[in-house]
């Protein structure tokens, strides 16, 4: 099977193209071989070679930048989904596309549902609001993994910034009142390979919306201490110590783009569909070794 997978060079699709490697012959086109905000060449590339499946981990994932690269953004995150969705509604071939807790708009403390209602705070999430809205439009076969707060051991993300600062300072400041979970980049790349599996044996999981992250939840100010505490046990040799994080309120950390405070994710609908139980974040935490 030819299989495209977009964005291979950012944090899930690296995790993708290792995990499938020898799975399926792969299409990774890089940045330089196909501007992905450019729905010509998309056309051109998809005519061209035809895949008969695409995983989208392509995204415009600067959430402040977004405010202000709002045309970029919006190519990236919801025309290139509609386009990729609308090829494979013409072709049949299969579509695995990401989407994230920002489209929802963080209030209470209820973790959301899939069908909860939507209300994104930023620019980022209403752009990816857009394009699953296109997706599901287009391909109602199409899975949607909504996921969150996703790191992995390349690329920049909170735990490779709080480590780069962890050696260069004695303090930090984290918010408190954000509420989500951390999701390894291979735990995203691993579902969405059952998933794939699952399609290729002839028993496709459900079209739709599905949340991935791992069970718990924790503030970003949590996830901070973590990391720290986990990098000491490693032998690292750090400038702060993890007392020396301070909790403070997202108001207390001004930034361009307004953030949820509430990113629970409920992940029942996943389990239930693939019959697994995911693990809890601090465990995959744990778990990483670079
Ligand atoms: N990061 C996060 O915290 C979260 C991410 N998600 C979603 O998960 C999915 C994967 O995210 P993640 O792996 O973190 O994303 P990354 O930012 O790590 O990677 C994005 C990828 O898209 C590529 N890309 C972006 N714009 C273009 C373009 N115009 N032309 C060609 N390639 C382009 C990047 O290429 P290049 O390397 O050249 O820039 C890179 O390969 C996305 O749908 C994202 O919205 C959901 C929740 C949280
Ligand atoms: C570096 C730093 C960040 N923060 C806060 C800012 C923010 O609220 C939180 C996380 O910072 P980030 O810049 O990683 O946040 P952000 O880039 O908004 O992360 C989001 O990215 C997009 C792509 C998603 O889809 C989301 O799921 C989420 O992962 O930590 C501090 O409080 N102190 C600090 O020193
Ligand atoms: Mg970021």
């Amino acid at each position: 099977m030819q299989l495209m997978i977009t964005g291979s060079s950012g944090q899930v699709g690296t995790e993708l193209k290792q995990q499938l490697a020898g799975q399926a012959e792969l299409l990774t086109p890089s940045r330089s071989e196909l501007d992905l905000a450019n729905a010509t060449a998309v056309q051109g590339y998809l005519a061209l070679h035809r895949p008969q499946a695409i995983v989208n981990a392509a995204a415009y994932t600067a959430v402040d930048q977004a405010e202000t690269e709002q045309e970029l953004a919006l190519a990236v995150n919801a025309q290139l989904p509609e386009l990729l969705a609308r090829y494979c509604a013409q072709t049949g071939a299969y579509l695995l596309h990401y989407s994230t807790d920002y489209v929802y708009p963080g209030t209470g403390t209820e973790p959301w549902q899939e069908d909860s209602p939507t209300g994104p705070l930023n620019y980022y999430g209403y752009s990816k609001l857009k394009g699953d809205l296109a997706v599901l439009a287009q391909c109602p076969q199409a899975v949607i993994f909504r996921t969150s707060w996703v790191y992995s051991g390349q690329g920049k993300n909170f735990r490779s910034t709080i480590l780069r600062l962890a050696k260069e300072k004695t303090g930090l400041s984290i918010v408190a009142d954000q509420i989500g979970a951390p999701t390894p980049a291979s735990l995203i790349a691993a579902i969405s390979v059952q998933t794939l599996q699952r399609y290729l044996q002839g028993q496709p999981i459900a079209g739709g919306v599905y949340h991935l992250a791992p069970r718990g939840y924790g503030s970003w100010y949590d996830f901070a201490k973590a990391i720290v505490h986990q990098a000491i046990k490693q032998g690292e040799t750090l400038a702060l110590q993890p007392e020396a994080i301070q909790p403070i309120p997202s108001s207390d950390y001004p930034t361009p783009a307004k953030r949820p405070l509430n990113s629970r994710l409920c992940v029942d609908k996943l389990e239930h569909a693939l019959g697994i139980r995911l693990p809890e974040w601090q465990q995959l935490l744990a778990s990483m070794t670079q």
